[in-house]
């Protein structure tokens, strides 16, 4: 079973600035949830809550039973939620099969990445993650790419490699920040694919943030969209797409 993500009346400021202000909507379990809005909307800041980045200053985040909102990064990942970033963290001059492995070091008994002692019991653990990095690298389309240095690879190729790396780390929650932004019309479609069959491969919820409407209206079970920090509109991607209030907030914005 896995849980609903339940954002409920939040509200963020830093100073004088409120980037959210009394935020609600669900995420159900198993769907694609996407978070849009203008510049400066709130989107980024509403991540940063999702991941425990951020603190609240007024509602509460829950995932199943479970306070998110007073969780710091370390304990939100420990739960089964995993992010990516929307300027790529990835290791440049690492493989792709070493990033993929430092995704699943939390996951790790022996440690091996700090360089363990060798014993037969590390290495059977060892190759099983190996195995699993494997698998999780040919669903993405990232096979033919595994011994290749990140920074060798075009840029879509490595937004797929950091989505990869996030599934490596076996969320319930997965959390895309921003994940076509800079990326050209065929590359745009290759992530919507992959987000696509992440969802119905692995059964995880997806919510992700994305300022480009466009992409996220036949990627997403259900639209939530947010200008100045507040909540205007929320449903599927036909009712947002035609409410006045989405209209107006996204033809007013350059
Ligand atoms: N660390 C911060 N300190 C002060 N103000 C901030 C901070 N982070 C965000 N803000 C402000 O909060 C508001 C929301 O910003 P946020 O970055 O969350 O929007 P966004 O929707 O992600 O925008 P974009 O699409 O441009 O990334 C903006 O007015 C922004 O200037």
């Amino acid at each position: 079973m896995i849980d609903r993500l339940e954002v409920d009346d939040v509200s963020v400021r830093f100073g004088a600035v409120v980037a959210l202000q009394g935020v609600s909507f669900t995420v159900e379990p198993s769907t694609i949830h996407a978070v849009i809005g203008p510049n400066g909307a709130g989107k980024s800041t509403l991540f940063n809550v999702l991941s425990g980045v951020y603190r609240v200053a007024a509602g509460q985040v829950r995932f199943g039973e479970v306070r998110l909102d007073r969780m710091r990064p370390f304990q939100v990942a420990g739960i089964g939620v995993a992010r990516t970033f929307q300027n790529i963290a990835l290791s440049a001059h690492r493989t792709v099969a070493q990033n993929l492995m430092l995704g699943r070091h939390h996951l790790t008994r022996t440690g091996f990445l700090g360089g363990g002692l060798g014993l037969p019991s590390e290495r059977r653990e060892r190759r099983e993650h190996a195995a699993r990095v494997a698998e999780i690298a040919e669903f993405l389309d990232l096979g033919d790419v595994f011994t290749t240095p990140v920074g060798e690879l075009p840029y879509g190729v490595q937004k797929r490699v950091e989505a990869a790396r996030a599934l490596c780390a076996e969320p319930r929650l997965l959390l895309l920040d921003e994940p076509v932004a800079g990326m050209n019309a065929d590359e745009t479609h290759r992530m919507a694919d992959a987000i696509r069959s992440i969802r119905g491969a692995l059964d995880i919820t997806i919510v992700l943030v994305e300022h480009d409407m466009g992409m996220v209206m036949a990627l997403a079970d259900r639209v939530t969209v947010l200008d100045f920090g507040r909540r205007i509109a929320d449903g599927t991607p036909d009712e947002v797409q035609s409410d006045p209030d989405v209209i107006r907030a996204y033809l007013g914005a350059t």
